[in-house]
């Protein structure tokens, strides 16, 4: 890992995330689409007085993935690398649902109930199936499994029935406790029937 200088006049002491003689930290937050990513990263960046980066706005400015139809297809490899080449030695908060992929000091996945992902993302007029892979990938703990794959600190947080203010107070306290992994805290099976209008598992694909 790297090195750099003091930790002075953090609100938090990140000394728990970080290895021997790093002394800046790397915090990606990422989750499904519509969990709350952006409103909560930016909010702990000003709290933190971190830098805030979205990976969306990152990869886009230095030309990292292609657009396929309207989206941006990031080639994650690639979109580690150059993150790590350019916080080096800096304090980020990295926005988005692939920020699980780069090197980060801590990996905060953000759930929220599927009911409430539906609700924003149809709002945000999502296609049926845009909607659906998204809703699933909550149920189903996609981005979660993915993040503990990458990453040995990983802090689950379930943002449901809670303000972006109240979720960033709980980050900040677990990371002052210096939890470094925390999850299985959410069981959305209990409103898989609710959400299954909107699903569109097994639909004539074997
Ligand atoms: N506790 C909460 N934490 C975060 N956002 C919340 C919360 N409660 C309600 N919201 C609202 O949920 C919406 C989430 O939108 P936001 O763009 O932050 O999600 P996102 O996960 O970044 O989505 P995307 O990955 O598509 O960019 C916002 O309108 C936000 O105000």
């Amino acid at each position: 890992m790297y090195i750099r200088q003091s930790t002075e006049d953090k609100d938090i002491s990140p000394s728990a995330y970080l290895a021997p003689g790093e002394a800046w930290m790397i915090i990606a937050v990422t989750g499904t689409p519509g969990v709350g990513k952006t409103t909560v990263s930016k909010l702990l960046s000003e709290k933190l007085g971190y830098e805030y980066v979205s990976v969306k706005d990152f990869a886009f400015e230095r030309g990292i993935g292609e657009m396929v139809g309207e989206e941006l297809e990031i080639d994650v490899d690639e979109l580690a690398e150059a993150m790590s080449r350019e916080f080096h030695g800096r304090d980020v908060v990295i926005d988005g649902h692939l920020s699980h992929f780069v090197p980060a000091d801590v990996v905060i996945v953000l759930r929220a109930n599927p009911k409430l992902v539906v609700g924003r993302l149809m709002e945000r007029g999502y296609s049926r199936e845009k909607l659906a892979e998204n809703v699933e990938a909550e149920l189903v703990d996609v981005i979660l499994v993915e993040a503990l794959e990458e990453n040995e600190n990983v802090l689950e947080i379930d943002t449901t029935g809670k303000t972006p203010g109240e979720v960033v107070e709980e980050i900040s306290e677990l990371l002052e406790r210096g939890i470094k992994r925390r999850f299985g805290i959410v069981d959305w099976s209990g409103v898989y029937d609710e959400v299954l209008p909107y699903l569109r598992l097994g639909s004539g694909r074997m």
